[in-house]
């Protein structure tokens, strides 16, 4: 019966072909030619397509990773020093590892060469961000920089940001508003002399009133600022423990109550401030990207929230640092009378002159990394990292903690030795080119406000340690513990008495 069956059908398939070349006329010969070849050559093409290409790919396993439990994963298992935790999981599995957290598939990478990947062979595929519920909450549902999906939106404030608040231009009007906001806090210490100062309160104030006034063209009344910053200082550290959703009207009074008021004091000023320029952004009815009081709210929530938390927690580190290793400290101060005297104030244009301090700097966020997982990513296609595929829609965790401490990128990755930023200074800088360090991320979602932060987080210390000796409270230690978080922190505030300085 099948053999039969089987008959019919080769026979069939033979009749069939003897008639396609039996063509009763040249023409039909030549079409039929055609046609033959084309079928031949989609056949090829689909056979590659099909096996060849996706073959790769999938043939790629998932990274490895621990078992979870069903239905919640990993996530029972996560310590609340979530880097160090990570560091031990790569001992276990290697640099490239996943972990389920409830149904979300995470992807941890911790070595330079898989940053690499990341961030500059396939950055686009991981431009994308993957916000906790919290973030799009505070932020509109993500319509700030920081959280916004990779696109033209993004692309477009970024832009407006980078460019009309952070260009050379802008930075070199706004000098003074930072000079007046450093004096001022520089005054305010000559009056605590003697007594215990929580140096990341005294500095969160500084940076606050400075990224303020910026956005505000200085026209925020200085009482008021200090005010509104010791209310946003108690905030931003609820949201960096992600707890709390403030209404940002509090803090940026002016968009509760219209832009009307404003607008008139600046233009009395005759300058624009970037809330003005962002205010009229806002207005043009013909832009390409139209932008919404909302949008502007969740920008300025971001740079607030960025510029302040970020600068405060180095200047904390590296003060702590530098108190607990009293030579350091006094090379630091050396230059420092060096190259700005002792009779002079710091000036940012001592900045560039200050290579030991730099080197301090940049060791510090070697070791204490502010954003030691960076901001999560997401990939927005299917691709391979390492040899193991990464679906789409994974989590991406780039460990720059673990980066920056990896014992084959560095020579005693765990002692702090300032001088290995002193050789080959051009290896060591931010743009986030050197893959051994990245403390503020790569790629195109690197941090937008460096100009700005780089500048502050120099000028504060040089300020400090000029102006001041620096002593801990007597019967007190340095504690250096870390206590993770998006913005990693020290475990105990940092308290240290300012003593005049001996001339
Ligand atoms: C020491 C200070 C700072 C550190 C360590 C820091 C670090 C970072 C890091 C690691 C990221 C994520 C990069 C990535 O995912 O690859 C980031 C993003 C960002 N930072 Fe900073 N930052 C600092 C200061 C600032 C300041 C002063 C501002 C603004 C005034 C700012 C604004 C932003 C913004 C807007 C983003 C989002 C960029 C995007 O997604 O396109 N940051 N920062």
């Amino acid at each position: 019966m099948l053999s039969d069956l089987l008959h019919k059908l080769l026979s069939t398939i033979s009749d069939q072909w003897t008639w396609w070349w039996e063509a009763s006329n040249k023409k039909d010969e030549r079409a039929r030619a055609v046609l033959t070849i084309s079928i031949l050559l989609l056949s090829i093409f689909y056979y590659l397509w099909t096996f060849l290409k996706p073959r790769n790919q999938i043939s790629a396993p998932l990274p490895p990773g621990p078992r979870g439990l069903p239905i919640v994963g990993y996530l029972p298992f996560l310590s609340t020093n979530l880097h160090q935790q990570f560091v031990e999981l790569a001992h276990q599995y290697g640099p490239i590892y996943k972990l389920w957290f409830g149904k979300k598939l995470c992807v941890v990478l911790n070595s330079p060469a898989l940053a690499k990947e990341v961030v500059r062979d396939q950055d686009t595929v991981f431009a994308d961000r993957d916000p906790p519920i919290a973030g799009l909450a505070l932020t509109y549902g993500g319509k700030d920089i920081l959280w916004s999906p990779y696109g033209h939106y993004w692309r477009t404030i970024r832009k407006v940001f980078v460019r009309e608040m952070l260009s050379n231009t802008s930075l070199e009007d706004t000098y003074t508003l930072r000079r007046d906001e450093v004096k001022k806090t520089i005054r305010e210490l000559h009056s605590k002399i003697g007594t215990s100062v929580e140096i990341s309160e005294i500095t969160f104030l500084t940076e606050f009133n400075v990224v303020i006034s910026m956005l505000w063209g200085g026209t925020v009344d200085s009482h008021r600022a200090d005010s509104v910053g010791t209310e946003f200082r108690t905030v931003v550290i609820k949201i960096f423990e992600l707890v709390s959703k403030p209404n940002v009207s509090d803090f940026f009074p002016i968009l509760a109550r219209g832009d009307g008021d404003q607008e008139d004091g600046l233009k009395s000023k005759g300058k624009k401030d970037f809330i003005q320029i962002l205010l009229e952004l806002k207005e043009q009815e013909d832009a390409s990207v139209p932008i919404t009081l909302q949008q502007i709210k969740a920008m300025l929530m971001d740079i607030v929230l960025g510029g302040t938390d970020t600068t405060v927690t180095m200047v904390e580190w590296v003060m702590a640092e530098l108190l607990h290793k009293p030579k350091v400290l006094k090379k630091v101060q050396e230059e420092l009378a060096d190259i700005v005297g002792l009779d002079n104030i710091v000036e940012e244009s001592h900045m560039p002159k200050l290579y030991y301090l730099d080197a301090v700097l940049k060791e510090t966020f070697r070791l204490h990394p502010a954003v030691p997982l960076l901001v999560p990513k997401r990939s927005n296609k299917l691709s391979i990292v390492g040899g193991y595929t990464i679906p789409k829609d994974t989590r991406v965790l780039l460990n720059v903690w673990a980066i920056h401490r990896d014992p084959q990128a560095w020579d005693d990755p765990s002692e702090f030795k300032p001088e290995r930023f002193l050789s080959d200074t051009s290896k060591w800088d931010y743009s986030g080119n050197n893959f051994q360090f990245l403390p503020f991320g790569s790629g195109r979602r690197i941090c937008a406000g460096i100009p700005l932060a780089e500048k502050m987080v120099i000028y504060l210390l040089a300020s400090f340690l000029h102006s001041f000796n620096w002593e801990v409270p007597q019967g007190e230690e340095i504690d250096l513990s870390e206590k993770f978080g998006i913005v990693m922190k020290k475990s105990t505030p940092l308290i240290a008495i300012p003593t005049p300085k001996v001339i």
